[in-house]
C-alpha cells in the first residue's frame, strides 16, 4: 500500500506522465480526505520513463508510480470508497470518514463488475455504526449498473440492487460476506427510476409495506399516525394507510413537509413537532383515540403518542431516529401503563423478516404507483463525494421522501 495522506489539498493536481513515448495527462483530483490505495501492483517495467510530479515527487514510492502508470496503460478500474475510519461519537464528523482510490484487479471467472449509479444514505448507518469495524467499508447499498462479468447470472448493462457499501466500482461474485441481502438484478420497473430499487421499490417500500400490514394491521376507519411521515418510510406507510381507508395523521418537522403530506398524498393531518404542541395537536386531530401508530421516531413523540392509543392498539416499531446521535441514554419514558391498561400490542421488526416476500411487496407498490395510489418522490444530491453530505443532511432532516446520491 502506498499512502498519498501528505499529497492531501482540495483540488491539487498532480500532472504529466510520459511513459514508452507516450505522453499521458494525468489529473488526479484530491480532496481533503482522498487517501490512494493499490490493491494490487504489477511491476512492469517502467526505466527510461521521464516522471514529473512537481514538488511531491518526493512522496510517491517507485513502486506507486509504476502502479499509476500501470493504470493508465492497462485502464484499471480505480474504485473510490469511503472508509469507517473513527466510531460516531454524537453527530457525524466528515473526519470520521475517509475517501481512498482503491485499484481493483481483472475480474475473474464467476465474477463481474459493477459501477454504482445511485447510493443510498439511511438513518440504520448510523443506528449501526457501533458496529461497523473500523477501517471497513462504510455501510450500503446501491443501484448499480453491470459493465464487466464473467458470470451468466450478472450479464452485463443489467443492473443490481446491491450492499456494496459506499464505493464507485466493485468486483462481485454475487455472494457477498456479512451483508443483510446478495445482490439481485433490479426487477422491471415498468420505466419508473431505477433509483426505487434502493427506495419505494426495495426494501424502505417493503419496510412501510410489511411494517404496517403485517403489524398494525390497520382497518378502514380506523385512525393511523405515522412519526418520520415525511420521509423515505413514512411517507410510504402513511399512503399505504390511506389505501386501507384510515384516517392518516403524519408528524414530521417542516411546514413544507406538511404541506406535501396533506395536499400532496392524502394524509388527513399533519403536525410540526417542531413547532406545535404535539399532544394537543394530537388531541384535535385524533379525538377518538389513535388506533395504529408506526414508530419511525422513538422518543417523547412517540411516548405522546402511545399515550392516547385506544383499546387493544397495535404500535409498529420501526425505527428510533431521535436517538441515534446521542452520546447520553435516554431518559426514562414509561409506557408499560399504557401498553397494560389499554392492552396495546407493541411489536419491534426488521424488514428481513420478509425477505422471502420481497417480490410481493415490490410487486404491490409498483402497481399501486401505477395506479397513481402510491408517490414516491426523492432528494437527490449529485456526486459520489457527497456522500457524507447527503447523509448528515438527512440525519438533519434535509430530505423528503428518499435520500439518495446520485454518482
Ligand atoms: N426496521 C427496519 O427494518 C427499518 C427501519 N428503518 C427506520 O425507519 C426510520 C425512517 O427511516 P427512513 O425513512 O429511511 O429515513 P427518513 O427518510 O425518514 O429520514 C430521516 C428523517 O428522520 C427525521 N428526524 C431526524 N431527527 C429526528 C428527531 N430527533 N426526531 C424526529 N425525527 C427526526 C427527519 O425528518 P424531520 O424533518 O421530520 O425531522 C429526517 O428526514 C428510521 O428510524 C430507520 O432507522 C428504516 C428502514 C428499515
Ligand atoms: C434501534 C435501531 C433501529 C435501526 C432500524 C433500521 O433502520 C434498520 C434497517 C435495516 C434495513 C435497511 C433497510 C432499508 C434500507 C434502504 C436502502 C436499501 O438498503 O435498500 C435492513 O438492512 C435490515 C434492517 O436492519
Amino acid at each position: 500500500m502506498c499512502s498519498m495522506e501528505s499529497l492531501n489539498g482540495r483540488g491539487r493536481e498532480t500532472d504529466i506522465f510520459h511513459t514508452k513515448g507516450v505522453s499521458v495527462s494525468l489529473q488526479a483530483k484530491l480532496s481533503n480526505n482522498v487517501n490512494v490505495l493499490y490493491n494490487r501492483y504489477t511491476v512492469g517495467s517502467s526505466f527510461g520513463n521521464k516522471i514529473k510530479l512537481g514538488r511531491y515527487s518526493h512522496c510517491l514510492t517507485y513502486t506507486c508510480i509504476i502502479s499509476f502508470v500501470n493504470i493508465v496503460q492497462n485502464k484499471m478500474v480505480l474504485a473510490k470508497v469511503f472508509k469507517y475510519q473513527h466510531m460516531f461519537r454524537g453527530f457525524p464528523k466528515f473526519s470520521d470518514l475517509k475517501l481512498v482510490e482503491e485499484e481493483l484487479p481483472e475480474i475473474e471467472d464467476g465474477e463481474f463488475l459493477a459501477e454504482a449509479v445511485y447510493l443510498s444514505v439511511d438513518p440504520y448507518m448510523r443506528a449501526y455504526a457501533p458496529r461497523i469495524p473500523i477501517g471497513s467499508t462504510m455501510i450500503g447499498s446501491q443501484v448499480a449498473k453491470i459493465t464487466e462479468s464473467k458470470n451468466p447470472d450478472y450479464p452485463v448493462g443489467k443492473y443490481v440492487v446491491a450492499n456494496f457499501g459506499w464505493r464507485t466500482h466493485t468486483i462481485s461474485n454475487g455472494k457477498e460476506e456479512g451483508v443483510v441481502f446478495q445482490p439481485y438484478i433490479l426487477p422491471d420497473f415498468e420505466g419508473l427510476p431505477i433509483s426505487y430499487g434502493i427506495g419505494g421499490l426495495g426494501r424502505i417500500g417493503n419496510t412501510a409495506y410489511f411494517g404496517l400490514l403485517d403489524i398494525c394491521k390497520p382497518k378502514e376507519g380506523e385512525t393511523v399516525v405515522i412519526s418520520g411521515a415525511a420521509g423515505s418510510v413514512g411517507s410510504i406507510a402513511g399512503q399505504i394507510a390511506k389505501i386501507q381507508g384510515c384516517t392518516v395523521i403524519g408528524i414530521a418537522g417542516s411546514e413544507e413537509k406538511g404541506k406535501w403530506l396533506t395536499e400532496e398524498l392524502g394524509f388527513d393531518h399533519f403536525i410540526n413537532y417542531k413547532t406545535d404542541d404535539v399532544e394537543k395537536a394530537l388531541k384535535a386531530a385524533a379525538p377518538n383515540g389513535i388506533d395504529c401508530y408506526f414508530d419511525n421516531v422513538g422518543g417523547d413523540i412517540s411516548s405522546t403518542v402511545i399515550y392516547q392509543m385506544n383499546h387493544f392498539g397495535r404500535i409498529s416499531v420501526c425505527g428510533s431516529i431521535s436517538s441515534y446521535n446521542s452520546i447520553n441514554e435516554p431518559e426514562d419514558i414509561l409506557i408499560q401503563f399504557p401498553l397494560v391498561f389499554k392492552q396495546l400490542r407493541m411489536e419491534g421488526f426488521n424488514v428481513s423478516r420478509w425477505s422471502d416476500r420481497h417480490m410481493e411487496g415490490i410487486k404491490q407498490n409498483l402497481k399501486w404507483i401505477k395506479e397513481g395510489k402510491l408517490k414516491c418522490r426523492e432528494t437527490v444530491t449529485n456526486g459520489f463525494e457527497n456522500m457524507f453530505e447527503a447523509f448528515t443532511e438527512m440525519l438533519k432532516g434535509k430530505n423528503v421522501g428518499k435520500a439518495v446520491v446520485k454518482v
